[in-house]
C-alpha cells in the first residue's frame, strides 16, 4: 500500500511538472514543493480509484452472473395449460442436475391433499432444491413434478405460482413501509385480512413496538427486525395470499424462545389445512408433520411417520437424538 502510495505521488508530480514545463513555466523550489504538495494531495484519491477499479471489476463479475441469470431461456409454456382441481403434490422418480451433479437422483414421494410433509437430512442433501422443483424454478431433467396429478410443465406457470406460498429463509423486504411489504402478497386484501394475516402470523405485536406502526419504512424496521421478525412478515404474507400449497423452508438459525413460541404458532396457522413440503429443522415443526422423508445427496434414505422413524433406529432417530441434546 505504502509502495502504491510513493509510485501514484511521484506519478502525479511527474505530471504536474511535465504539465507546468509545457506551459513554459520555471522550476525553483516554491514549485517543486507546491508540486510535492499537490501530489500527494492527488494520489490519495488516485488510490481509491485504484480500488475503485478493483470494486468495478467485482461488480462486473456480479453483473454477468445477473445477466447470465436474466438470459437464461425462460421455462417452456405449455400451449394448452391444464389446471388441476386438487392440491395432492407427486414428485415421480425425479432426477435433477446442476452441471455434472445429480443432485435429486430418482426422488418418489407423494404428500396427500393438506398434509404436511417434513423433509430432514444434511447440509447440501437437495432439501431446497425439492422445493424449487415444486415451484418450478427449475425443470426436472427426467421424471416429473405433479400437482392434482397434473404435471406442472403442463400448467401456465402464473396459475402455478398463485396456488402456492413460499416462505424462504432469506426474506426479501423491499423498500417500502411494513404494511406494503406484507400487502405485496395479495394488494387488493382489505384492512381487516391484512390485520387478520398479520395477527395469525404474530406480526401485529412486531408492528405495535415499531415507531410509526404500520407505516414503518422498512429500510427502518428491516435493519431492527430479527430473523424471527422477519419470518413472520413472509408468513404474515403466505397467510394473505391465502394460497392451497405451502412450501417451507425454516430458518436454521437458532430463535430466542418468544420468537421460536411465535414463529411456531405463526408456522400452525399458516399449515392449518394445506398441503405442505417444509425443509424442517426444528423439532416441534417435525413432530407435528404427518410424513417425514430423510434426504442424503439427493436420494431419500427412510421415509415415514415420525414414530415409526425413531423405531427404525436410523440416520433420522440420529439426528433426533443429537437435536435433543
Ligand atoms: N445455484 C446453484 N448452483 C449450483 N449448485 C447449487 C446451487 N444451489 C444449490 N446447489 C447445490 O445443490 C446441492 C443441493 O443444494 P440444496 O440447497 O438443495 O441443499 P439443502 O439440503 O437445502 O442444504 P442446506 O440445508 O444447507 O440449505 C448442494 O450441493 C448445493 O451446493
Amino acid at each position: 500500500m505504502a509502495l502504491t502510495l510513493v509510485v501514484q505521488a511521484t506519478f502525479t508530480a511527474l505530471l504536474v511538472l511535465g504539465a507546468y514545463l509545457a506551459l513554459g513555466g520555471h522550476i525553483g523550489a516554491a514549485e517543486v514543493l507546491a508540486v510535492l504538495v499537490l501530489a500527494a494531495r492527488c494520489a490519495d484519491p488516485l488510490l481509491s480509484l485504484s480500488d475503485l477499479g478493483g470494486q468495478l471489476r467485482a461488480g462486473r463479475a456480479e453483473l454477468a452472473r445477473l445477466d447470465a441469470l436474466l438470459s437464461a431461456a425462460p421455462l417452456p409454456e405449455p400451449p394448452d395449460p391444464v389446471r388441476p382441481d386438487r392440491h395432492d403434490l407427486e414428485f415421480d422418480s425425479v432426477v435433477f442436475r446442476r452441471g455434472e451433479r445429480t443432485v435429486i437422483d430418482t426422488v418418489s414421494l407423494s404428500v396427500p391433499q393438506g398434509h404436511r410433509l417434513a423433509v430432514v437430512g444434511p447440509s447440501g442433501s437437495g432439501k431446497t432444491t425439492l422445493l424449487q422443483l415444486l415451484a418450478r424454478f427449475h425443470d426436472v431433467d427426467a421424471g416429473a413434478v405433479r400437482v392434482g396429478g397434473v404435471d406442472v410443465r403442463a400448467m401456465d406457470p402464473a396459475e402455478l405460482m398463485s396456488r402456492i406460498a413460499i416462505v424462504f429463509q432469506q426474506v426479501y423486504l423491499f423498500d417500502g413501509t411494513i404494511e406494503e411489504n406484507v400487502r405485496v402478497a395479495r394488494p387488493d386484501a382489505t384492512d381487516a385480512e391484512l390485520r387478520a394475516a398479520a395477527a395469525a402470523a404474530r406480526l401485529d405485536e412486531v408492528v405495535a413496538r415499531l415507531p410509526g406502526g404500520w407505516s414503518t419504512p422498512v429500510g427502518e424496521a428491516g435493519a431492527a427486525l430479527s430473523g424471527g421478525e422477519r419470518q413472520r412478515v413472509s408468513i404474515a404474507r403466505a397467510l394473505l395470499k391465502d394460497a392451497p400449497i405451502v412450501l417451507m423452508d425454516e430458518v436454521t438459525s437458532a430463535l430466542d424462545p418468544v420468537n421460536e413460541s411465535a414463529v411456531h404458532a405463526a408456522v400452525e396457522r399458516l399449515t392449518e389445512g394445506r398441503t405442505v413440503v417444509m425443509v424442517a429443522h426444528r423439532l416441534r415443526t417435525i413432530r407435528n408433520a404427518d410424513h417425514i422423508v430423510f434426504l442424503d445427496k439427493g436420494r431419500i434414505t427412510e421415509s415415514g411417520a415420525h414414530d415409526d422413524l425413531l423405531r427404525r433406529g436410523g440416520r433420522y432417530a440420529e439426528l433426533w437424538d443429537l437435536s435433543r441434546t
